[in-house]
């Protein structure tokens, strides 16, 4: 005989009510925990970090980097090593003294600052001279085949190695040719840009040794490396490590050149650049290898992800709201002469025109994300010293 059906039939629907129960619970915990994820991502487990060195290396991202931090600085009442008088940068090419900042120059009780960023030539010693102890260092770095391409349009005026060549591509044919010692650090951004900035001999030969031991004091002494082409996983990781809110890290592409001032390199181009630049290419491999070991270890993918689509979704967010058309212009076409960044050799050099429907409040915060570095600088320093003269931007007054 069988058993009667009704038994068999009410445990079955028990058992499928059951899954069914514990299937939806699961899915919406699992919604619910990620609808709050972000909100325990973004709660800092201690306050900010609020003493940083960021070392701008040339054509790498770095000015919309020096934005983030110069914001920073002034809506936290933050004190800057600005360069002294009437100077735009803190000795470049030369290595960085302490005394080439505004406040260093005599001697006396040595004065701390909170922030330091502006262009200088790595030299440790001096800059803890002028930085805590506690201070948090870090740097960035591109692909030096576009670095390379970029400092050529931006200093073909000033390098001279550059100058004497008629084209990039002519250049890294025979880059003996152009480029001699004898022209000392004014050719320095033709060769291994990147390693001169971090205070290193840019014409040293690559030997394997040399190059691992070099890598190894960059690595002990910066506690983070971005990478311009990652950068939006670079600042989620920079915010993650310095403890600092979502709309600190949220920058529009400053110094960028119009897409018609970029010259395509061949293939063959792009391998004499990487073999000429030889040091700064070691030194990008490394740190984008370690970028992504660091992004794993800190982050893991999931946060990652997330993290770098709230960042890009603010970006879009305040675009709007900021930007005339929401994006950015040719330098001649920025209205405001206060927002037109600097122009250089042949680069057209985009900035940004805002709304002219800002309440007053919105505009200061668009404001600050779009002027450009000289003009910022010279904002920061009239603001921290008072008393003394006022930068004169030469440009702005054409
Ligand atoms: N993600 C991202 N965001 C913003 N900018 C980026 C980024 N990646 C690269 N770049 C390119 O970096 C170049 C400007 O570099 P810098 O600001 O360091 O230049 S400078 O040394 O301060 O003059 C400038 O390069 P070029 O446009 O090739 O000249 C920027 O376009």
């Amino acid at each position: 005989m069988l058993s009667p059906p009704g038994g068999t039939q009410r445990c079955f629907q028990a058992i499928l009510l059951l899954a069914l129960i514990v299937f939806l619970l699961a899915g919406f915990l699992h919604r619910d925990i990620r609808l709050f994820e972000p909100l325990l991502w973004g709660q800092a487990e201690g306050p900010p970090v609020i003493n940083v060195m960021f070392l701008k290396t040339h054509k790498t991202a770095s000015s919309t980097v020096l934005n983030i931090l110069f914001r920073f600085a002034e809506t936290h009442n933050l004190s800057v090593a600005l360069p002294a008088g009437s100077r735009f940068h803190l000795g470049y090419p030369w290595l960085f003294l302490a005394r080439y900042v505004e406040g260093l120059e005599s001697p006396g009780p040595q004065r701390h600052f909170n922030i330091m960023c502006n262009h200088l030539r790595f030299n440790l010693p001096e800059v803890q001279k002028v930085m805590p102890e506690d201070t948090f260092y870090f740097s960035i770095l591109r692909n030096p085949v576009f670095q390379l391409e970029s400092a050529f349009a931006y200093y073909r005026k000033d390098v001279p190695a550059f100058r004497a060549a008629g084209s990039l591509d002519a250049f890294l044919a025979a880059p003996r040719t152009y480029y001699h010692r004898g022209a000392g650090l004014r050719n320095a951004p033709a060769r291994n840009g990147m390693w001169f900035d971090l205070g290193f001999d840019n014409d040293a030969p690559a030997d394997e040794a040399y190059v691992r031991a070099r890598l190894a004091d960059v690595e002990r002494r910066f506690q983070l490396v971005l990478i311009a082409e990652h950068l939006d996983e670079s600042l989620v990781l920079l915010r993650h490590l310095l403890r600092w809110r979502l709309d600190d890290v949220v920058a529009f592409p400053l110094n960028s050149r119009s897409p018609r001032s970029v010259a395509g390199l061949s293939p063959e181009a792009r391998a004499r650049a990487r073999r000429w630049c030889a040091l700064d290419w070691r030194l990008y491999e490394h740190f984008n290898r370690t970028l992504w070991a660091r992004v794993r270890a800190e982050l893991g993918p999931r946060r990652l992800r997330s993290e770098v689509a709230r960042l890009r979704a603010r970006r879009r967010e305040l675009a709007a709201r900021c930007l005339q058309d929401g994006e950015a212009k040719n330098g001649s076409q920025i209205t405001d002469r206060r927002l037109r960044p600097y122009q250089s050799g042949v680069a057209d050099i985009m900035g940004y025109n805002l709304r002219r429907d800002l309440d007053n409040q919105t505009r200061q915060m668009c404001l600050r994300m779009v002027t450009p570095e000289l003009q910022y600088m010279a904002h920061l320093y009239a603001r921290q010293f008072p008393g003394k003269p006022p930068k004169n931007i030469p440009f702005l007054e054409e």
